[in-house]
């Protein structure tokens, strides 16, 4: 099947004084279906916002961009293909943004325009996107106000007037108006109790089942499991491992120490964090990053593992292999909370390791500590 977004070695680095740089993003690689949802998830800083950014054309001036994002479509007018890494602004503002690629804002009151009602906004994006006649728009803002749970008695508040959690279903009933053939949501549920987690997340499954694409940001593993097709991780701009939510989520698990680690930390699982703290994006490591907190790193892995098989590890788990917690504390739809990923925190020292670790690797483990 045509992929409605492949994006193939896309990298992104901020220049900073100095002459330094940060390494946002690196060669990642994905395709997105249309029908299909992907979830990106990994810890905060990581680089998803970035990427979403860059997708967009929204990285701020010291940003440099290399690789291919290409929006498929057809014919060569405003539907056609285009990529969106060397787009031009004019192109990006009047036919992709809203239109072609739709974004649920990580920060929606920086997103939504303070001086305008939440009614005058969806309307106005409504007549935009849609050509809503002007004697259905009063009726079209509340139904497009409904697809995201946000009540129809705050529409005529601004947005100064809601609460994070309003402001966030504001945005992201703004985001759907448009119907646009890829939508990117980043941290769509933030803010928002678990019963409006999940109906937020469903009307973006909704989205994708109607035959769009959906590239899900997200903390909330939970949220990811629930309506996920495919789970990509990131860690220190560099997706490790992309798999098959159910595979993911099951009883196989992730492959990628990382990725297992991520699940472990879940309380529903082991409760146990991923040890130690991620690299500074401006001095990564040459090798892979995530080593300095692995406990199968090797000297293999001073040298910068690729994606094979959808795993970047010199070590990965092998197929098949269950992860951490399955079948101690069980994890099912209705069992997973929303703790997440979050900013890792620093494990016990005798934090039991998620799979065994081989005594050469224990040894050096100890020395190294
Ligand atoms: N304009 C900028 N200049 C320099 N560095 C930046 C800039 N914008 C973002 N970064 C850096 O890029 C990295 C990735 O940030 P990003 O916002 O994508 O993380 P994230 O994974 O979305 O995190 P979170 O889950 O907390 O939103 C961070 O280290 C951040 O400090």
């Amino acid at each position: 099947m045509t992929p409605v977004l492949s994006v193939r070695d896309l990298s992104v680095r901020f220049r900073m004084r100095g002459g330094r740089h940060v390494a946002a993003v690196g060669g990642v690689d994905f395709d997105l279906a249309a029908g299909e949802c992907l979830a990106l998830v990994g810890e905060s800083g990581c680089g998803k916002s970035v990427l979403a950014s860059a997708l967009l054309g929204l990285l701020p001036g010291n940003a440099q961009t290399a690789g291919t994002a290409v929006l498929t479509g057809p014919g060569d007018g405003p539907g056609a293909g285009v990529d969106l890494l060397a787009a031009d602004e004019r192109t990006l503002a009047r036919t992709v943004r809203g239109r072609r690629v739709g974004l649920v804002p990580q920060s929606p009151a920086a997103h939504l325009t303070p001086v305008r009602t939440v009614r005058a906004q969806l309307e106005e994006a409504l007549r935009e996107l849609t050509g809503t006649p002007r004697a259905e728009l009063r009726a079209a803002a509340v139904a497009a106000a409904g697809r995201a749970s946000f009540p129809a008695g705050l529409l005529d508040h601004h947005p100064h007037e809601l609460s994070g959690g309003q402001a966030q279903r504001a945005a992201t009933a703004l985001a759907l108006v448009g119907n646009a053939p890829l939508l990117l949501a980043d941290e769509p549920t933030t803010g928002l109790d678990r019963d409006l987690v999940e109906r937020t997340v469903d009307e973006l499954r909704r989205h994708a089942d109607e035959g769009r694409a959906l590239l899900l940001i997200t903390h909330d593993l939970a949220a990811a499991e629930r309506i996920a097709d495919r789970v990509a991780v990131m860690y220190a701009g560099r997706i490790v491992e992309t798999a098959a939510a159910d595979r993911f989520f099951g009883a196989a698990g992730p492959r990628h120490p990382y990725a297992r680690g991520l699940l472990a930390a879940l309380p529903e699982r082991d409760f146990t964090p991923v040890p130690g703290m991620p690299p500074e994006l401006g001095a990564l490591p040459e090798g892979c990053a995530f080593a300095a907190r692995c406990d199968r790193r090797t000297d293999a892995c001073r040298v910068l593992p690729r994606l094979t098989d959808g795993v970047a590890c010199h070590h990965a788990a092998p197929d098949g292999a269950a992860p951490a917690g399955v079948g101690s504390a069980g994890v099912g739809p209705a069992g997973v909370g929303s703790a997440g990923v979050g900013p890792s925190g620093t494990a016990p020292e005798d934090a039991a390791p998620a799979d065994a670790v081989p005594d050469d690797i224990a040894a050096e483990e100890t020395t190294r500590a």
